[in-house]
């Protein structure tokens, strides 16, 4: 039986807030996160509104995102993004987002765990230039760059964490990081709606991994259905 998204994670608050159009700015950016279950401190809440203005400063001539309106970038870049929270109660210390892109969902996951050490990797030279501007105009610590193509050749230094959206199927990725992750590291999977027939051919046993979660979830106040689906290297 196919899992049901269910419409409400469960950590989530609901506020007041109960429109969706906001002004860009940082208090418009806290109302929408609010209204669509995201409630961040004011200091990570300035450095997301920082990365915004870089995103739209530097997306015409840098392609970073096919999104414009601020409330669906909001919506879908950064509370996508921060919601996973819910479902982890405690990231790897080292980790890696596998194709970030613009930096999704490298650089939010930073801004509200700036604990872990994060490779953000990505190939194409105008993302990376772009994601190390954000770094460094951030001033974020304990975050780099790895400009190459992710391959089982390529990524040689050890990793506890891998992270991934929108990127490719499991079963495509896994080969990719099996040598990096150590044993009882995870890889995590953020999916869309398309992720129940991933599944049901997905055997992560072949390539060494066991499932460790599942979790079908809508972005609160949205038509967004999501997963986060988390296997562990054996
Ligand atoms: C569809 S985009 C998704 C970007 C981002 N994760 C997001 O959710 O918005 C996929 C990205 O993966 C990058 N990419 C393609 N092949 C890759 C590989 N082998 N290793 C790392 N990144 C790769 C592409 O350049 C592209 O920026």
């Amino acid at each position: 039986m196919p899992q049901k998204f269910s419409k409400r994670p469960s950590l989530i608050h609901f506020p007041l807030f109960q429109g969706r159009r906001a002004t860009p700015s940082v208090k418009g950016l806290k109302q929408l996160l609010e209204y669509h279950g995201v409630v961040l401190q004011q200091e990570t809440l300035e450095q997301l509104w920082a990365y915004h203005q870089l995103l739209r400063e530097h997306n015409k001539d840098q392609d970073l995102t096919r999104l414009n309106a601020f409330e669906t970038i909001v919506e879908r870049h950064y509370a996508d993004c921060t919601l996973i929270n819910a479902y982890v109660p405690k990231w790897p210390k080292r980790m890696i987002d596998v194709g970030s892109g613009a930096g999704f969902p490298g650089i939010p996951l930073k801004l509200v765990n700036p604990e872990i050490r994060l490779t953000l990797c990505e190939p194409r030279p105008n993302r990376i230039e772009f994601l190390n501007l954000v770094i460094r105009e951030l001033g974020l610590q304990g975050i780099d760059v790895f400009g190459h193509k992710v391959t089982s050749r390529s990524l040689t230094f050890p990793v506890e964490g891998v992270i991934s959206r929108a990127f490719e199927k499991i079963e495509l990725t896994l080969p990719r990081i099996q040598k990096a992750l150590v044993p009882g590291g995870k890889a995590y999977f953020m999916k869309g709606p398309a992720v129940q027939e991933e599944l049901a051919t997905l055997h992560p046993e072949d390539f060494g991994f066991k499932l460790a979660g599942k979790y079908f979830y809508r972005i609160p106040q949205s038509t967004q259905d999501r997963a986060l689906i988390v296997l562990e290297k054996e």
